[in-house]
């Protein structure tokens, strides 16, 4: 029987990433975080590998980009080629550079089949899918959608909570810019039709993650 995508997106701090993994976990399902790979393409621009901005747009990444990401959500690694970049890829240089990269059209449809292929080959009955685009474009037809969202301030604080005092202000700037230059790109601040809206504003991690358990349960029954 086919992989179930579990579709969820939201803004940066929304909680998608630390949420979708606990859910996974608990369900015994796969977890596929989508931003990891549009990190890992950023980094190996950075890096020089090969790669230049300029160049994603006429580049074959199905043959170029040797991407692999766990689906496991409890053993997570993402790695580009022989280089494990699970940490490389949380630098804030790569956070500032992404948009640039998540941009280009040509980008954004290899990691739709990128994602595709990940799901099919994660031998789970289901996996969450979490990013920007899933709910809308990566999956639209998947039975469980959903957009996790959280006020900007709550976000921003959750987010500060992370970090020390003096790189919370710059981290909270460059988050709030992450999220404007990305949403020129796709709509993640509202509920396209059919996707549901998990507001977490007023909920603590384990009343989010039991929230969207609850949903995906009356959503596969
Ligand atoms: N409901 C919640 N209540 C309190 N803290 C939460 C909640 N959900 C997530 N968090 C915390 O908020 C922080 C940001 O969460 P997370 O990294 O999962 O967000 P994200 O949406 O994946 O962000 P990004 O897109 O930037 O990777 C983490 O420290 C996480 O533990
Ligand atoms: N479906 C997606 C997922 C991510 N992006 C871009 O990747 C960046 C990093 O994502 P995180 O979830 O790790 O924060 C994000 O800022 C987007 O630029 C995307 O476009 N679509």
């Amino acid at each position: 029987m086919a992989t179930k995508i579990i579709a969820i997106d939201g803004p940066a701090g929304s909680g998608k990433s630390s949420v979708s993994k606990q859910v996974a976990r608990e369900l015994g399902f796969g977890y596929l975080d989508t931003g990891a790979a549009y990190r890992a393409l950023a980094w190996a621009c950075l890096s020089h590998d090969g790669f230049s901005v300029d160049q994603l747009s006429s580049l074959n990444l199905a043959q170029v980009f040797d991407y692999q990401i766990s689906t496991d959500p409890d053993n997570f690694w993402v790695k580009v080629g022989n280089n494990d970049v699970t940490a490389a890829i949380r630098e804030p240089q790569v956070a500032e550079f992404v948009s640039q990269v998540a941009r280009i059209p040509e980008v954004r449809s290899f990691m739709k089949a990128l994602t595709h292929r990940l799901v099919a080959e994660s031998g789970k009955p289901a996996v969450v899918v979490e990013g920007r685009d899933i709910t809308t474009v990566v999956a639209p037809d998947a039975p469980i959608r959903l957009l996790l969202t959280a006020s900007e301030e709550v976000r921003l604080k959750r987010r500060s909570a992370e970090l020390s005092e003096s790189s919370a202000a710059s981290v909270m700037r460059q988050v709030s810019e992450r999220d404007a230059s990305d949403s020129k790109v796709v709509d993640f601040m509202t509920p396209a039709p059919g996707v549901q809206l998990v507001d977490t504003s007023d909920l603590n991690f384990n009343q989010s993650v039991s929230a969207v358990i609850a949903l995906i349960e009356q959503g596969l029954s």
